[in-house]
């Protein structure tokens, strides 16, 4: 499931848009300059023009009458006013438009887009959150000093029709009616009324509700009664009402089913099991007895733990800066490519090699101590930034190669299974964000500095069913996390043995 992974914006790989911004409103600013310098030219001479013409028109003959006159009116409707044509014709600002298409290979394309409708409608079913309130900044019961205008709640609904989401495209849709009509482009090309009534239309004829659909659809004809695609869909619907009702509506998605398990999951009234405990790790090393963790317990079938103040501020700063320049520069040599079928998991990475740097080699011996295991084998640290709305749906970390033999031959290459996840948090997140455990029933609010462990595998080495977890949809705030996947091979020592849970255990296969 993780190579599945999308390659959207992360909050951190979007900031330099906003210095594009910038850059293109101050070139769209230099060609209204280039604009307002012909235009000053146009009025400047039709001014000399105009006294000249008063002048001849106060007497024609005596005007006329003088050589010099007559000649230079012949001269001037003869010679100045195809000057005067080419000079209209000439283009404004070419150069203008040549930097606004220089720009462009930097602009978020298509897919950035959808991920980003994707991330604000899995904010919204995510968290249950009622439509009106998130278009007007009020996110889970927080009012943000932010709105939607009419044409982004436009993009969104188009979204969502196209991937064959009517029935919400309707309900974001009918908001726009509501709304204002304010958006930062000039009316010629901005979005029009009438392109928002037959977007809606189109919603309630893919929903099924033929009579809605026809009504605003007419109204559309009435708006623009030559149109003949209006006509042509009038007619379709027509037809469609004298039809039976297609029973199965296409509504749902593959991914239906995990974001379905995600709300549940994710669910703020959640709570952890009751009665567990704070305490001080002394012995998974020696070094410990020195300078023991604090740990809490998270829950204890299965067991997950969470230690605190495990990474320092600087520390933290550290990879977040070392992290944030490797995806930039990701993003602007080599434009990867964007897989926007499955949003399993919608963030950005970048893979720390822990030999690398001083600090990661400290950080993996913070790790040695924590877990007790040995890290010879394990990957590289994935540091993780979330995008608008980014989640990572439920999974399981390990292969299961113990019972999956097509995926075992790798596992020389790569150290064997993923026995177990450090998940480092970078970051608080101001909403959402949490790691939730859906089968366990465990729910964690990222805090900076600390760390959650888990193991993945069960003593006998195979997939532990109760570890599946997901990352809830960040609602707001710049997530970071980075994970340290444990794997098995260099353990065969070391690997403590659990305590078997009762004879029920879940196993695969
Ligand atoms: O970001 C999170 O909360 C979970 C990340 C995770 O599950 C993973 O990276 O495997
Ligand atoms: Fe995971």
């Amino acid at each position: 499931e993780e190579q599945k992974s999308t390659h959207s914006l992360s909050v951190v790989t979007m900031v330099p848009l906003v210095n594009l911004e910038e850059k293109l409103i101050d070139n769209l600013e230099e060609y209204a300059k280039a604009m307002d310098h012909k235009l000053q030219n146009i009025r400047r001479n039709i001014q000399k023009m105009r006294t000249e013409n008063k002048k001849a028109q106060l007497d024609a003959i005596g005007y006329l009458s003088n050589p010099l006159n007559g000649f230079s009116l012949v001269r001037r409707l003869h010679q100045d006013w195809a000057g005067w044509r080419q000079y209209m014709e000439q283009p404004v600002g070419a150069s203008k438009i040549r930097n606004l298409d220089n720009l462009r290979s930097r602009l978020p394309c298509k897919e950035d887009l959808h991920d980003a409708c994707e991330g604000l409608v899995r904010i919204q079913g995510n968290y249950e959150l009622n439509i009106t309130d998130i278009i007007r900044g009020k996110l889970q019961g927080r009012q943000h000093n932010a709105s939607m205008s009419a044409i982004d709640i436009f993009a969104v609904g188009n979204y969502l029709l196209n991937t064959s989401r009517p029935a919400s495209a309707i309900q974001w849709l009918q908001e726009v009616v509501i709304h204002s009509q304010e958006s930062f482009l000039p009316a010629e090309i901005s979005v029009k009324e009438v392109e928002f009534l037959k977007l809606l239309a189109l919603a309630h004829k893919g929903n099924q509700s033929f009579p809605n659909a026809l009504a605003l659809m007419e109204s559309c004809l009435k708006l623009r009664p030559h149109d003949a695609d209006l006509v042509r869909k009038c007619r379709e619907i027509e037809e469609l009402m004298g039809t039976p009702l297609n029973a199965t509506l296409k509504d749902e998605k593959k991914s239906y089913l995990s974001l379905k398990e995600m709300a549940i999951a994710c669910n703020v009234t959640l709570k952890n099991p009751a009665g567990l405990h704070c305490f001080y790790n002394f012995n998974t090393t020696s070094f410990l007895r020195l300078a023991p963790l604090k740990v809490e317990q998270v829950g204890l079938h299965p067991q997950v733990l969470l230690y605190h103040e495990v990474l320092s501020p600087r520390e933290i700063t550290s990879i977040i800066r070392i992290a944030t320049q490797r995806m930039k520069v990701a993003k602007t040599t080599n434009k990867v490519k964007t897989n926007s079928k499955t949003h399993y998991r919608t963030a950005k990475y970048h893979w720390i090699v822990k030999e690398m740097t001083k600090l990661g080699r400290r950080i993996k011996r913070r790790i040695g101590d924590m877990t007790g295991f040995d890290l010879q084998s394990s990957e590289s640290y994935q540091v993780i930034n979330y995008a608008i709305g980014g989640h990572y749906g439920p999974h399981y970390d390990f292969f299961n190669f113990s019972t999956d033999h097509s995926k075992r031959k790798n596992d020389y290459r790569t150290g064997g299974d993923r026995i177990a996840t450090v998940l480092f948090y970078l970051s608080d997140v101001e909403q959402g964000g949490a790691t939730a455990f859906p089968t366990a029933r465990y729910i964690v609010y990222p805090r900076a500095g600390t760390a959650l462990f888990w193991h993945n595998l069960d003593t006998e080495g195979n997939g532990d069913l109760l570890s599946r977890h997901t990352a809830c949809a960040v609602i707001s705030g710049s997530k970071w996390v980075m994970t340290e996947w444990i794997r098995e091979r260099s353990q065969i020592f070391i690997r403590p043995c659990l305590p078997r849970k009762n004879t029920t255990s879940p196993r695969l296969g």
